[in-house]
């Protein structure tokens, strides 16, 4: 899989960039199998570029392909299927199911492909040190505890793109360390790409390519 942005201005920036940026208004590719830093002050797109790679956001000109495919011909069943088994998002904001344990937002996608991945789980909780809040209510946990959640939700679906939109802002060192290599593992398992958006902290992650947005 690979994706192409060519000329893309979104429309709250428009009129706005300093023609710095090495993504917004120029041609840019990201291809399978690398990792991507994509660094930027606040307010500067960040969400609004995953939300655009995610096809979630539509308000910009210049066009957006998928493997060659503009976005605007991709159909709403398609994008249903490659956000199951192609692309994997961990949003800001996260959007658990408040009224849902960690456990269950964590296998509301596993649920859809049918596959049994109880054990990966549990691995995974423990690792990150969440095991004991997997059958909590998402809303009692905390921000640093559900963003694990979102985490391990991500990481448990198959994808050829990990997308990362400021995934540690609540972690302490020792969790961001294990969620890099969580993070790192799956995507040499899957060879899949890795595009992380952040404020510039490398954190513990090779990146292939860094580039500003
Ligand atoms: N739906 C929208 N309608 C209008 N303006 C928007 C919309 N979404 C974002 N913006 C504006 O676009 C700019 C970029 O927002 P965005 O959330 O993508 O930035 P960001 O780099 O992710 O910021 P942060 O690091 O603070 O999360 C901001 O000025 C924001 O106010």
């Amino acid at each position: 899989m690979k994706i192409t942005l060519d000329q893309v201005v979104p429309a709250p920036l428009s009129g706005l960039l300093d023609g710095k940026s090495e993504i917004w208004d120029t041609t840019v590719s990201f291809e399978q199998g690398k990792r991507y830093q994509v660094y930027a002050p606040s307010g500067k797109g960040k969400s609004t570029f995953i939300h655009i790679l995610y096809g979630i956001r539509h308000d910009y000109t210049g066009s957006v392909s998928i493997d060659g495919v503009p976005i605007p011909k991709i159909k709403a069943k398609e994008w249903a299927a490659m956000r199951q088994q192609e692309m994997s998002l961990v949003f800001q904001d996260l959007r658990l199911f408040m009224n849902l344990t960690g456990r269950e937002n964590i296998q509301v996608k596993s649920v859809l492909y049918k596959e049994d991945a109880t054990q990966e789980i549990e691995r995974m909780a423990a690792l990150l040190g969440v095991t004991h809040v997997l059958d909590k209510q998402a809303a009692l946990l905390s921000y640093g505890e559900r963003q694990r959640v979102a985490i391990i939700r991500a990481l448990i679906q198959p994808f050829q793109f990990l997308l990362l939109d400021e995934p540690f802002s609540h972690l302490d060192e020792e969790n961001i360390k294990k969620s890099c290599q969580l993070m790192d593992e799956k995507c040499s398992q899957n060879n899949a790409s890795l595009v992380m958006t952040s404020l510039g902290y490398p954190y513990f992650l090779a990146f292939d390519e860094k580039r500003l947005l």
